[in-house]
């Protein structure tokens, strides 16, 4: 508990997450890039709220996640961190901040928690990322992983392609994910790799796994808020369910005010001084 704590809302701890995973209960996570969206998402109910560097596409309309700065994602954790009342604030550590360096890695992770006050990390990869896995965890810091379908090493790919299909490449995946349990991940992302890998996975390892689109045999499920939401139209892959059609509601909302404003409804009596 916070010594400052100011709300009787009991917070989600990765604590908590490992008692949900042990218990099965399913955890529910979603991105936030903002504090507008952070409070809905948060005051919702959703358990972890991902600064994905996913905000490289969704708010600066980049074509991939790596062109995103690591003060660009602190500013976007600590809109979100003000909003955050009682969810777990997960923060991606962007391309070129930890990959191949743990010193800059830890240095990169100390940065996020320090100016934004959220409470975990995210990185990509196995064994490649090891030390810099290591390092974060050995200052206090908790730290998410995130294999199959790992959006900064798209160009080593060059398709976003269901991963781990191959015998050889399902076996470092379910490799990986035991060697980040046991350097103290709190909890590993698996993104678009086969159920069954996935479900496998999620019984090797003791902490929580999280999928998207790796099925329901998981202990968690995340979508970026956007797409669920159905802001953003053109993403639409197979793991996506959409819960709303915001882009229709908002372009109507938009298209009604323009007209309000051309027909001089807008403003009326009540709403002038
Ligand atoms: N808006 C958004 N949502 C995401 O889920 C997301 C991002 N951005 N940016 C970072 C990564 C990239 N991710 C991706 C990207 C592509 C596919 C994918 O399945 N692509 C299909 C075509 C999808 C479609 O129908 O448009 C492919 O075959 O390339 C999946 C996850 C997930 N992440
Ligand atoms: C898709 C999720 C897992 C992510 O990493 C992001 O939004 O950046
Ligand atoms: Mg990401």
């Amino acid at each position: 508990m916070s010594i400052h704590q100011s709300s009787n809302i009991k917070r989600i701890t990765t604590h908590i997450l490992q008692e949900m995973k042990n218990r099965g209960e399913k955890i529910s996570m979603l991105t936030a890039y903002d504090f507008s969206m952070a409070g809905i998402v948060d005051a919702a109910g959703t358990d972890i709220i991902l600064v994905g560097d996913s905000a490289s596409n969704v708010m600066a309309g980049h074509e991939t996640t790596l062109p995103i700065t690591l003060d660009q994602m602190i500013y976007h954790a600590t809109s979100v961190v003000r909003a955050v009342k009682r969810a777990f604030v997960v923060v991606d550590i962007p391309f070129g901040s930890y990959q191949g360096n743990s010193s800059e890695a830890l240095r990169s992770a100390i940065r996020i928690m320090k100016e934004s006050g959220a409470h975990a990390v995210k990185v990509e990869g196995g064994s490649e990322i090891k030390e810099s896995v290591v390092r974060i965890l050995s200052a206090g810091v908790p730290v998410m992983g995130h294999l199959g379908l790992t959006p900064q090493s798209i160009y080593k790919f060059g398709t976003y392609t269901v991963r781990a299909k191959e015998e050889a490449e399902a076996q470092k995946l379910l490799e990986d994910a035991k060697l980040l349990e046991a350097c103290g991940c709190f909890a590993i992302i698996l993104e678009k790799i086969p159920a069954t890998l996935a479900k496998k996975v999620a019984e090797s390892v003791t902490i929580p796994v999280i999928g998207i689109g790796a099925g329901g045999d998981v202990d968690g499920q995340v979508l970026v808020v956007h797409d669920m939401l159905g802001i953003n139209q053109e993403f639409k892959p197979r793991f996506l369910r959409q819960y709303a059609n915001l882009q229709e509601v908002m372009t109507g909302a938009v298209q009604n005010y323009i007209s309000d404003v051309k027909s001089r409804s807008f403003p009326n009596e009540n709403e002038s001084y």
